[in-house]
């Protein structure tokens, strides 16, 4: 094909292992699916190690098409990039594309796979996850509103006392998502100077921030590396270390005031590991959304009064429930527009094929990397009018929205465990903020949040002030 002879044109100017090497690879390529040009050895590294690259595989989706691949070391990643394609995979065909991909740093953070996040497909995660997703469940019914509301109150408490000030507020909104995550874990909430809770997201965080640095998934795709001294590799392991540690603390001081009424289902490292999934999926990415509507909202100040608006027209003075949400139409709509534009998880997790399988009709050979583009798939031209704008009423009635293609929370036996959850918090945290603030640049002078963002694991928006203005009630 074009390809291969353009591959092997390049391979002449390399060296001969170089060229054997890139040769091999080779052959997990699916055959009939394109992409951009593979360099030997490097394969597409240069290409997956772009600055936001959510956006850099958007734009090769114009080129090279829905669905293309990528060559990173010895494995094909194929990029889905449209709503119907991503669904085929993870929701039509999920039993294909159910797997994770194996990794010598993520078993390092995972404790050898066993959290549901990066746990691969088998039995044992299946009882892990069925175990986890219905004690979340029970949860979400009994009690998860009061939690949510509790912190809601709390964190609208803490911007009063911050009287008109201008703060960064993503500390707050950490706080108040990890506080949700820790009362139905632990039992627990703390305050925003709790060094217990410092200490856990510091160290939740280096983990996350380490292991998507290059210095660390170079380990993946070059085992020989592995031996020379690597000292973000020391501190990750070391950060590994000390999470087990402080959350083996938290679990043992909860079975204590539980007095053994545990989950008998799940061994200790099921429990201990669904915290750390709990944890980490639930705090960053909720707050990140919550960050990522104030920013958007200082951009267009009518947006947050058409929300007051209506909040006062539909509750007068008290506070929404999450029961009011369908009297609520405009508040919906923004935050279903704030989850098209920023998925805070634009990626996904990889997922991986347990089974040779087919994706709009491409054959994808067993072990093949999958990538759902969730950024993509919100800013595709073919599905959304005007894809770049941000437009909450595209989510009203008529409004041309579709609800069918936004898949913040992927789909499938891999749907985001804490979708619920997740979609309540974000109800009530943006309900009461903006029943009770407005929110105002930080002053004239500095420019407005850069509304590019920064991806990781987790899309965000770089770091801003703004002023927690009340409202008379
Ligand atoms: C706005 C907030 C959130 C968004 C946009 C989001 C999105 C996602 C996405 C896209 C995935 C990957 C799905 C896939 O692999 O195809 C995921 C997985 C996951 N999320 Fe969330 N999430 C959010 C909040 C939460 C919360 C609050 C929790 C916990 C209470 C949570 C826990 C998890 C877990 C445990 C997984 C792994 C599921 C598995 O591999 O089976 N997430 N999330």
């Amino acid at each position: 094909t074009d390809r291969q002879s353009d591959g092997d044109a390049k391979a002449t100017a390399v060296p001969k292992l170089l060229h054997s090497l890139s040769k091999r690879f080779s052959r997990t390529l699916s055959p009939s699916l394109s992409g951009p040009p593979s360099l030997p050895l490097l394969g597409n590294m240069l290409d997956v190690a772009q600055e936001h690259l959510p956006i850099h595989l958007t734009s090769l989706a114009r080129r090279y098409g829905n669905i293309y691949r990528l060559n990173c070391g010895n494995t094909t990643m194929v990029i889905l990039n449209n709503s119907e394609i991503i669904r085929e995979a993870l929701i039509k065909k999920w039993s294909d594309f159910a797997g994770r991909p194996h990794s010598y740093t993520g078993d390092l953070v995972s404790s050898g796979g066993r959290t549901i996040s990066l746990g691969d497909f088998s039995e044992e995660w299946k009882a892990h996850r069925r175990v986890a997703h219905s004690a979340l469940l029970r949860c979400t019914r009994d009690s998860l509103h009061s939690v949510v509301e509790k912190q809601a109150h709390h964190l609208c408490q803490v911007l009063w006392d911050y009287n008109g000030k201008s703060v960064d507020l993503s500390e707050d909104f950490t706080v108040a998502a990890s506080n949700v995550i820790t009362t139905l874990t632990f039992g627990k909430s703390y305050d925003k100077s709790s060094v217990d809770l410092k200490k856990l997201q510091d160290s939740l965080n280096k983990i996350v921030s380490l292991w998507g640095s290059p210095w660390i998934s170079v380990l993946d795709s070059f085992p020989l590396l592995r031996k020379l001294p690597n000292p973000p590799f020391s501190r990750l392991m070391k950060e590994i270390a000390r999470r087990d540690e402080l959350i083996g603390k938290h679990i043992e001081e909860f079975k204590v005031r539980m007095n053994g009424q545990m989950m008998q289902t799940l061994t200790d490292t099921h429990v201990h590991m669904t915290t750390v999934d709990l944890l980490i999926g639930g705090t960053e990415t909720t707050s990140a959304l919550l960050n990522w509507t104030v920013a958007f909202l200082l951009h267009r100040p009518e947006v947050q009064n058409k929300v007051y608006e209506e909040l006062c027209g539909v509750l007068d003075v008290r506070y929404p429930q999450y029961s009011d949400r369908h009297r609520l139409p405009y508040l919906c709509a923004l935050i279903n527009e704030m989850l098209r534009l920023r998925p805070v998880a634009p990626l996904a997790v990889p997922h991986r094929a347990i089974r040779n399988s087919s994706i709009a009709g491409h054959f994808i050979p067993k072990n093949t990397i999958i990538i759902p583009n969730l950024y993509g798939a919100h800013h595709d031209p073919e599905v959304w009018d005007d894809p770049y704008s941000f437009k909450p009423e595209r989510f009203l009635e008529g409004g041309g929205g579709s609800l069918r293609a936004l898949i913040p929370f992927g789909g499938g036996a891999r749907l985001c465990l804490g979708e619920a959850v997740a979609k309540m918090e974000m109800f009530l945290f943006t309900a009461y903020l903006l029943r009770d603030f407005q929110f105002l640049p930080a002053s004239k002078e500095e420019p407005l949040p850069d509304l590019r963002g920064v991806a990781s694991v987790v899309l965000k928006v770089k770091p801003y002030t703004v002023i927690a203005h009340p409202r008379e009630q």
